[in-house]
């Protein structure tokens, strides 16, 4: 859900501003799903960029605490949001830690790393939400691990029904800065996106699943 028309128009914005936007309806990307797509969000970019990365450590920090009240601590989903988890942590001045996909395979072999207690409240910090598999696998590691999880707050959301579903049946709470719909309207509004693009886009937004791109003989 998004809780504030003029944070996500804005981030969207800021988004653009950076070139954090990338389209290559010809050479699709490949997503963490193993889903192919014209379009690519790379939040990471604005880590790059203090007075942006200032902006969206603030508004995270102060919708954690507008859905889910101060935690006791916050939990980056690895790597996407060790970055700006660690940001939002730091302004909140509470504990971090992160989790990564799967345990390493030497050292400690922890899944988890830092020290987050158990029964303690934490709100998980996503960058990017496409299917909801990666974060939702960081909040079930977490809760193994015996941590209480509020909900989750990412920059991102392409809004697909599939991380809808895959959220509600998990019973985790996502709510996001800005989302794909904001995005687009602020794309079309500075001309980022051609007309070409956008009937790319719109195509590939029907069944993102097993959208291919159409190549020309
Ligand atoms: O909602 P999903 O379908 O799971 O996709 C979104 C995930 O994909 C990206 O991570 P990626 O696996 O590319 O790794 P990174 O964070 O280490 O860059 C992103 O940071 C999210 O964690
Ligand atoms: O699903 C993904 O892997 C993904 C999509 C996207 O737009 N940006 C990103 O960082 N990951």
């Amino acid at each position: 859900m998004i809780l504030h028309k003029e944070t996500a128009q804005k981030t969207a914005e800021l988004l653009l501003q950076i070139n954090a936007i990338k389209l290559q309806p010809q050479n699709p990307f490949t997503w963490a799903s193993g889903w192919k797509s014209p379009i690519y969000c790379d939040n990471r970019i604005t880590l790059s960029y203090p007075t942006i990365r200032n902006y969206l450590r603030e508004q995270m920090a102060k919708q954690v605490e507008e859905c889910y009240g101060k935690p006791d601590a916050i939990a980056g989903v690895a790597t996407g949001a060790i970055g700006i988890g660690m940001l939002v942590a730091d302004y909140l001045n509470v504990p971090f830690c992160y989790v990564r996909p799967e345990a390493k395979k030497h050292g400690r072999q922890n899944q988890i790393e830092g020290h987050v207690e158990k029964g303690s409240n934490v709100v998980v910090i996503e960058d990017l939400i496409s299917t909801g598999k990666s974060s939702l696998m960081a909040v079930g590691a977490l809760k193994e691990a015996g941590v209480n999880v509020k909900g989750m707050l990412a920059i991102f959301s392409y809004g697909f029904d599939t991380a809808v579903e895959n959220f509600t049946k998990n019973e985790v709470t996502l709510n996001t800065l800005s989302d794909y719909k904001n995005l687009l309207i602020q794309a079309e509004k500075s001309n980022y996106i051609s007309a070409d693009e956008t009937a790319v886009l719109s195509q590939w937004r029907e069944n993102p699943a097993t959208w291919n791109p159409v190549v020309n003989s």
